[in-house]
């Protein structure tokens, strides 16, 4: 049996041996980038004629690896060579397929530092940022594959006399994974994995940006013993072969994590039943945010503070949970606004090579594009106190961006720019704030600094959010301690890294025998 769940613990990169360690892997992954990967489907490596590459997005003219791209041929291919695997693999015991996640999860222990040195190349993450990615990946497969254990045992039913009853989760059939960028490692193999441990067979489409990565780990899955065909690894353009997958009658589910745009795309398209469908799809949906933190007064505001600056811009803004609006009391706002500048002053824009760099670059042009044009419409809905360069030198860096004086209503207080800007509003009282706070179409994450036990149940019953914090900041969820998803926009609340999340990927069986 194994230990009960633990956290893996994040690296101290203060201590001098850990920083040795990680510039080791850092020159390690520098000697391998420009290689070539293939698609991997039922154990076999293919090569198709079209390739992508991938790229460092702090140095552009580096080119982290190559990768074969998948046509509607191999999509195709893929998902067949699922559906037969399907056909033995979904007999496999949640207890045996546990044990490949606990052995991935120890290989990935042991490589830890070499992953994360992947995605500060490949995804422009900052050492502590690509750790905290690396140690999520590796919790999500001890969480699951404990969550599966605890599946495999009989379910609690209500007796009765003359009857034998037992409730099986069995698993779907053959599922479409389709991950974003942003988290690379930990969010790509949290959904690969928890699908598989509950039986069922996958497609993975991994995000182009960052195809490299996920490369990595279909190699690591192959070194854990995971049987071929189990995981397809077909890397290509969403747009390319997003709605082949989607609607291919033998896909039985899709579980997607990016933006509200290809969510609701997806959502829609796999509502509609195709010619020889026997079943109908589900969709786990995890999409955007816009999240808000609200700083009551009589609040610690130093507090408040460092957890604005923190969620709006670690890792350069580009997560769902990001503080991208801070909405503060008016008898606080300028104290917590000039605090919030002095934080952020400090912060150091570049390389994220560099261990003291604070703020990576954004992931690539498009990325750099938008966040641009948000940068110019906050300059005429409020004001710039701090930031607003963008420049494309050797990579795409923008500057902490804090726009001040935003209205609750305006397009930067209410689109997702995920990117390193927050937008400061003031609130006239408590449930003012708490207005403005649930006034978006998402539902993510959010969070209340305040010392008002009233306030604080406000907030618990009206906050309307997947992920509510207090007197914390609103990133940096952590498997098994806070399921994490949202409401509205945000998705499907599937509450990743919660105890139901493998239920998702399976349907409960009941036999009845009488005797
Ligand atoms: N709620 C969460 O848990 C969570 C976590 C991480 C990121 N996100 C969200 O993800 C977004 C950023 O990630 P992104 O830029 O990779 O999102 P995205 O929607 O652009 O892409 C996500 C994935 O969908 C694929 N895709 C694109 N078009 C497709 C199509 N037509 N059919 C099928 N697949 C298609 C992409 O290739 C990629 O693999 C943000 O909105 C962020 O808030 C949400
Ligand atoms: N789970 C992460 C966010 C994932 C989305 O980008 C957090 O809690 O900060």
């Amino acid at each position: 049996m194994p230990v009960p769940f633990q956290n893996e613990p994040f690296t101290d990169f203060g201590a001098e041996g850990n920083q040795t360690l990680f510039k080791n892997a850092l020159r390690m992954v520098e000697s391998e980038l420009g290689k070539h990967y293939p698609l991997i489907i039922g154990g076999k490596e293919i090569e198709t004629k079209t390739k992508a590459i991938s790229i460092n997005p702090s140095q552009k003219d580096q080119v982290i690896g190559s990768l074969s791209q998948a046509g509607e041929e191999q999509a195709e291919q893929a998902i067949v060579t699922a559906q037969a695997v399907f056909e033995h693999w979904r007999y496999t015991t949640f207890t045996e397929r546990a044990r490949y996640l606990f052995k991935a999860a120890t290989l990935l222990r042991r490589r830890k530092h070499e992953f994360s040195a992947w995605m500060v190349y490949e995804a422009g993450k900052t050492w502590g940022e690509a750790d905290a990615d690396t140690a999520e990946a590796i919790d999500f497969m001890e969480f699951y594959a404990r969550e599966a254990q605890r599946l495999a045992q009989p379910q609690p039913l209500v007796h009765i006399e003359g009857e034998d009853n037992e409730l099986y989760y069995v698993p779907l059939g053959v599922g479409v994974i389709i991950p974003p960028w942003n988290f690379p490692l930990a969010i790509m193999a949290g959904m690969t994995t928890a699908a598989i441990v509950s039986g069922n067979t996958v497609v993975l489409k991994p995000a182009s940006t960052t195809s490299v990565i996920a490369a990595k780990f279909i190699q690591l899955l192959i070194e854990a013993g995971v049987p071929s065909g189990v995981v397809n690894f077909i890397p290509g353009a969403g747009s390319e072969i997003g709605d082949y997958l989607v609607d291919h009658p033998l896909t039985r589910f899709i579980s997607f994590t990016g933006s509200r745009e290809v969510g609701l795309r997806i959502n829609e398209r796999a509502a509609k039943t195709a010619p020889g469908q026997r079943w109908m799809k589900r969709v786990i949906a995890e999409m955007g945010g816009k999240d808000a933190i609200i700083v009551d007064e009589g609040s610690d505001l130093t507090a408040a503070a460092e957890a604005i600056t923190a969620s709006a811009f670690g890792f350069a803004g580009q997560k769902c949970s990001a503080c991208s609006r801070a909405i503060i009391h008016e008898s606080v706002y300028d104290e917590v606004l000039s605090k919030v500048i002095e934080l952020t002053r400090k912060l150091k824009v570049g390389s994220p090579l560099q261990p003291e760099t604070n703020v990576g670059p954004v992931i690539d042009p498009h990325a750099f594009r938008k966040i641009q044009d948000y940068i110019k419409i906050g300059r005429t809905e409020g004001e710039i106190v701090l930031g607003g360069k963008a420049e494309i030198n050797d990579g795409y860096f923008i500057e902490p961006t804090i726009i001040a004086g935003v209205s609750p209503t305006s397009r930067v207080s209410q689109e997702e720019i995920f990117g390193p800007i927050v937008a400061f509003t003031k609130a006239s009282s408590f449930q003012e704030a708490l207005r403005y706070a649930n006034n978006t179409e998402f539902g993510l994450t959010g969070a209340v600094f305040s010392r008002n036990r009233t306030h604080l149940e406000q907030a618990r019953s009206l906050f309307f959010a997947g992920n509510l914090y207090f007197n914390r900041k609103c990133t940096g969820a952590l498997v098994g301690v806070h399921p994490f998803g949202g409401f509205n926009m945000s998705g499907t609340d599937s509450k990743a890294g919660g105890r139901d999340y493998l239920l998702l990927f399976t349907q409960a069986k009941l036999v009845s025998e009488k005797y």
